[in-house]
């Protein structure tokens, strides 16, 4: 790893890192977009002298962005894509530069998740019901364009314990025009038999085809499987992770116990130790499918878009 010397990050850095750590900003693309317009706040506010400085304060800008939250490849992903298209011979074209490719990167986010609700789309028929977890913009991406097709649907939204995510995920389909049935996570089993699709989305994908997403989706996945409901998860390329290629694992993020039970109420119960991972993950077999802004993979399949896009020896944004 290339060492940058330690500088001071711009402040709007700062706050969007702050943002995502406390889960204002959340969702793997959503925090994709963020991480990219913090470079693009940190090439805006920078008062470097050199063209070195200046790169030196966007790594050290990309180290805090990438010290938030680990498991959502997206983050990374992004940041090296700004940073793979940063050119120029003084500092004003640096920044010129970062401004334009953070832009590019955002607009071709919301493309890719444009195409892959399509893709998506095309799975649903008229009438059926799915099961969701967790909230997730690729998978609203799809039912939105199932719901522009023509389409009536109907969702059983899992609750999403600790954060209760499928709140959020509650009223964006209901603003579609879904029908919408809220249940508690340990509920889920009991309607899949009333489920034609579970969907879910992806933090990261690993080369083998295991999907990483939200705690819950890997208990979601097998009694689908057990009970023949199709899974798919739906996550465009950008959560592909390119680490796992050459061998790496995917930190599985641990969150603090507050958000499980507070304090006074673990001390009337003796104080037991908590642990809340954020995540889990999904082995290929559980997985129907992969639906990405490329079309639809099996999982197991995955490992090749991986090769295409990202060749072989990924490195951290900091290091280019
Ligand atoms: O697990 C989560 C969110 O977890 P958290 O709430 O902890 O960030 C989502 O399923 C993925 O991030 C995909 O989201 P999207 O499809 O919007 O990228």
């Amino acid at each position: 790893m290339t060492d940058a010397p330690e500088r001071e990050v711009a402040e709007e850095v700062s706050r969007i890192a702050e943002d995502i750590d406390t889960m204002e900003i959340r969702g793997a693309a959503t925090i994709a977009d963020a991480a990219a317009r913090a470079l693009a706040a940190q090439a805006d506010a920078s008062e470097a002298e050199s063209p070195s400085a200046f790169l030196d304060e966007l790594r050290a800008a990309a180290r805090v962005l990438c010290d938030t939250r680990p498991t959502a490849v997206s983050l990374p992903n992004a940041l090296r894509y700004v940073f793979r298209d940063v050119r120029g011979a003084t500092v004003e074209e640096l920044r010129e530069s970062v401004r334009e490719s953070a832009d590019e990167f955002c607009e071709r986010l919301d493309t890719a998740q444009h195409d892959l609700g399509r893709v998506g789309a095309n799975r649903l028929r008229d009438g059926d019901t799915i099961m969701t977890h967790c909230h997730s913009t690729d998978v609203l991406a799809c039912v939105e364009g199932a719901v522009e097709q023509g389409k009536s649907l109907s969702a059983y939204v899992k609750e999403t314990r600790p954060r209760n995510q499928g709140h959020i995920t509650a009223e964006a389909l209901s603003e579609m025009g879904v029908d919408v049935t809220l249940i508690v996570d340990s509920a889920a089993r009991r309607y899949l038999n009333d489920v034609d699709h579970v969907l879910v989305g992806a933090d990261s994908i690993a080369a083998d085809g295991s999907v990483i997403n939200k705690i819950g989706t890997s208990g979601l996945a097998v009694n689908a499987r057990d009970r023949g409901t199709p899974i798919v998860c739906a996550a465009q390329t950008i959560k592909l992770h390119p680490g796992t290629l050459t061998g790496h694992t995917v930190e599985i993020e641990m969150r603090d116990e507050s958000e499980v039970i507070d304090p006074e109420t673990a001390s009337e119960i003796g104080d037991p130790e908590v642990l809340n991972p954020a995540f889990d993950v999904t082995p290929p077999r559980y997985v129907d499918a992969i639906i990405t802004e490329r079309g639809q993979f099996p999982p197991e399949s995955i490992v090749t878009l991986m090769r295409e896009l990202f060749g072989e020896s990924p490195i951290q944004p900091w290091e280019l």
